[in-house]
């Protein structure tokens, strides 16, 4: 399959005499397929290679018939000529892309407003080409013996060969003789080449393997989760319990059940640092590993596993948010875990919500979702109040361990010492839990050593060149960096502005800053820090993983990676450095995301037999976010959450796009952006509010001003944006992003 075995491009090029119109999509930002010449026979969903500009490039052949909108086909009369057309240049020797995966590429694509040859990206970005290269081996053939010279050499190959292939060298060593010996009965005709078939890359799970006793609670929830999946139709649940119910061993029943049906499963973890744990767990319940699926993948087993979910070999894929785009044979279950993560949301490329897009590939392939949390989103909860999921809710924690006891600490009247950021009372709290040979664990959801560093003389700021943001310190690198560009400069020992000696001063703390006070504070404590700057890899984060279990450490340290699904049996005090830090910035969800990740923290501890406390440093205790984790009372918190919302439609309530306009200039920037606001819609129920400049105003070098386009419930924004943004042609730098459903305003 290799290109260079194909006859020279311009003989292959030749039209031939016959051939049929195919629409093929091309991995590009065309509106939609390309019309090519096919002188095979061809079905949509086949890959083919086809020439496009001096090179060949890898494309699907596309349904005649597919959902994409009426504006983005070739206009009626301007299709281009039979004769004209190039030709298909060569049909891969893959599986074609199932009906219900190109389905929903067309659906993203008009949903997300994307060109769909960038959403077909996603899903053939493997280099597809490359096919892996059959193994061959030896067979015996039906040719008899007789009249041929058989010696002692030859007689023990013909012993050892049978209908089963065998390589040379295994065949060689079974039998003594040389590979020369061997050759020679290949031409006598006695032995031929066949494909020996390569193992599965993935073990079959087994659904009873180590099936766990169910509670009362928990068996009844796992058959209503398994409904669905038994009578495999599309239907929505939302699995609601509180933290360590075990969800997901209740879940894992809706795979078995699935498994059993001989489907596929897809599992989508909001982060990629979760699945270390998450798939230990699952061998020990299925006895097989599931595939895994991340950006982080090896080309190899990339490949591998691609072909392996086409195939329906691989059964069960575990994956971040880009595995939605497999090319699944026949999925028949799709769970969401933590469905109310915004890193399911992508902010780049194709802005698509992988939680939202998961129910969508559910339905299109008539299998049943189950969103997974014990903090829904908002959006979720709307959904089961309007009766479009059903709610199952697991009210208790495994085993009787009880709910963590959560409490504030009130930072103004009981603050640490000057330039500390740890209070007495948490201090005493963590002196106690490692006294009774207990873990404690610190949150900050701050990476770095001080978010700010200021001169003490002028007041200046150190900031990035490229965005309007501050420059974070990382005291162990002795850098500067920005945390959106990546832009990295060392400390100064003067201030840049006024250049007074050793005037800059950090101020605030990242998680850097605590561990340096931790370490002071608790010399006797073996402490692990855990953030993406520590866990690089899946495997660093086994490694902590590990430590942490078999108690080589004591107080954990770190970032929002913590506060993930983890279990860890001896965790029992959990403090919160700074609790308000999620709730400035005036985001729509800036409240709901502090309570749920807050709460999601807080259930890290007590999770086996010894109760856990939980302790939130706030210097606005009488917040409602504060109050709803004191009181461990989220449906109240989600309730008044509703209420705000409701009356001017904001999200769940009405629909939400946002438009970033960004530029190499401000003035071209702002000239965009009135451009847009003067052709923006005017009608009942929609309204544009901005532009605006964006809170990152300028970002990597680029000004940026955004729009927001806001429709009450039953109005769609597709249709309007779509008739807003047709005229307007963005010149030079100039361009404009759409973000349908944002959960990001920066
Ligand atoms: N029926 C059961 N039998 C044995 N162990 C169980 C059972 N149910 C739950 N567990 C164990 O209890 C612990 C917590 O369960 P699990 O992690 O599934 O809860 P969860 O609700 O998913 O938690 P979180 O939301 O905090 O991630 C796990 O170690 C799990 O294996
Ligand atoms: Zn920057």
């Amino acid at each position: 399959m290799a290109s260079s075995s194909l006859p020279k491009p311009d003989l292959w090029r030749k039209p031939p005499s016959a051939g049929t119109r195919v629409s093929v999509l091309v991995p590009l930002p065309f509106p939609g397929p390309l019309d090519y010449l096919a002188s095979m026979p061809l079905q949509p969903g086949d890959l083919v290679a086809v020439p496009l500009g001096k090179r060949d490039i890898v494309g699907c052949v596309w349904d005649t018939t597919t959902t994409v909108p009426a504006d983005f086909a070739t206009a009626p009369g301007r299709e281009v000529p039979l004769s004209r057309l190039r030709p298909v240049v060569e049909k891969l020797d893959v599986r074609p892309l199932p009906g219900s995966l190109r389905r929903f590429i067309d659906w993203v694509a008009a949903y997300t407003l994307t060109p769909p040859g960038l959403v077909l990206a996603m899903a053939t970005r493997i280099h597809l080409k490359d096919a892996p290269k059959p193994v061959l081996g030896w067979v015996r053939t039906d040719q008899s013996e007789d009249g041929l010279r058989v010696t002692p050499a030859r007689r023990a190959v013909l012993d050892v060969a049978s209908s089963t292939p065998m390589t040379t060298s295994d065949l060689a060593a079974a039998s003594g003789a040389s590979s020369a010996v061997i050759r020679g009965l290949a031409t006598a005709g006695l032995l031929r080449e066949a494909v020996i078939s390569v193992a599965a890359p993935f073990a079959t799970p087994d659904p009873t393997h180590g099936a766990p006793q169910l509670s009362e609670e928990q068996a009844e929830v796992a058959q209503q989760l398994c409904r669905p999946v038994k009578e495999q139709r599309f239907d929505v649940t939302l699995l609601e319990g509180v933290t360590g119910s075990g969800k997901t061993e209740v879940y894992f029943e809706a795979v078995a059940a699935c498994l059993a049906q001989r489907k596929q499963v897809l599992v989508l973890l909001p982060e990629i640092a979760l699945s270390a744990q998450w798939t230990d767990r699952f061998i020990r319940r299925f006895g097989a590993e599931p595939a895994v699926w991340h950006s982080d993948l090896g080309t190899k087993r990339r490949r591998e596993t691609w072909r392996a979910v086409a195939d329906g070999t691989a059964r069960v894929v575990v994956g971040a948010r880009s595995a939605l785009f497999l090319p699944f044979e026949d999925l028949g279950l799709v769970v969401v875990d933590e469905e109310h993560e915004s890193a399911f949301k992508q902010e780049e490329g194709v802005m698509y919500h992988g939680r939202d897009m998961a129910v969508v590939r559910a339905r299109l392939a008539n299998a049943p979702a189950i969103l997974v949390s014990a903090t829904p989103s908002l959006e979720t909860l709307a959904n089961v109040e309007s009766g479009r999921y059903h709610h199952e809710l697991l009210t208790a924690r495994h085993g009787g361990a009880t709910m963590p006891e959560v409490s504030l600490v009130d930072m103004r009247s009981d603050p640490p010492e000057r330039g500390l950021f740890l209070s007495p009372v948490l201090c005493n709290a963590i002196d106690e839990t490692l006294k009774n040979g207990e873990q404690a664990m610190l949150f900050l959801n701050r990476r770095g050593y001080a978010p700010l560093t200021l001169c003490r003389a002028c007041g200046h700021r150190m900031q990035c060149p490229n965005c309007s943001t501050w420059l974070v310190e990382h005291r162990a690198r002795g850098i500067l960096t920005c945390h959106h560009c990546g832009h990295t400069e060392s400390i100064p020992s003067d201030c840049p502005q006024c250049h007074a000696e050793h005037s800059l001063v950090p101020i605030g703390p990242g998680i850097e800053r605590i561990t340096e006070e931790a370490k002071l504070r608790f010399p006797e404590a073996k402490i692990l820090v855990m953030s993406s700057d520590t866990l690089g890899s899946p495997a660093a984060t086994a490694e902590a993983v590990r430590k942490i279990t078999d108690g080589e450490v004591n107080l954990i340290i770190g970032t929002q990676i913590v506060a993930k699904g983890w279990h860890f049996p001896k965790l029992t005090l959990v403090g919160v450095v700074d609790a308000d830090l999620g709730l400035g910035g005036g985001d729509l969800r800036a409240a709901e995301r502090t309570v749920q990740l807050l709460h999601q923290v807080a259930g890290r501890a007590g999770r086996a037999e010894r109760p856990g406390r939980v302790l939130l440093q706030s210097y606005v205790g009488e917040h409602p976010v504060m109050t709803a984790l004191v009181s461990n009372d989220f449906q109240t918190f989600m309730e008044q959450e509703a209420e705000q919302r409701r009356p001017s439609f904001w999200p769940p309530y009405g629909r939400l796009a946002a438009l970033i306009v960004s530029a190499a200039t401000a003035d071209a920037a702002d000239a965009l952006a009135k451009e847009i606001a003067f052709a923006a819609p005017e009608r009942e129920g929609v309204q544009v509010l901005g532009p605006a400049p964006a809170p990152l105003a300028v970002l990597r070098g680029r000004h940026r001003r955004r729009l927001l386009l806001r429709t009450m419930k039953g109005i769609a924004v597709q249709p309007i944006l779509r008739g807003w943004l047709k005229d307007i042609k963005p010149r030079g730098s100039a361009k404009i992003d759409v973000d349908i459903d944002p959960i990001s305003f920066l």
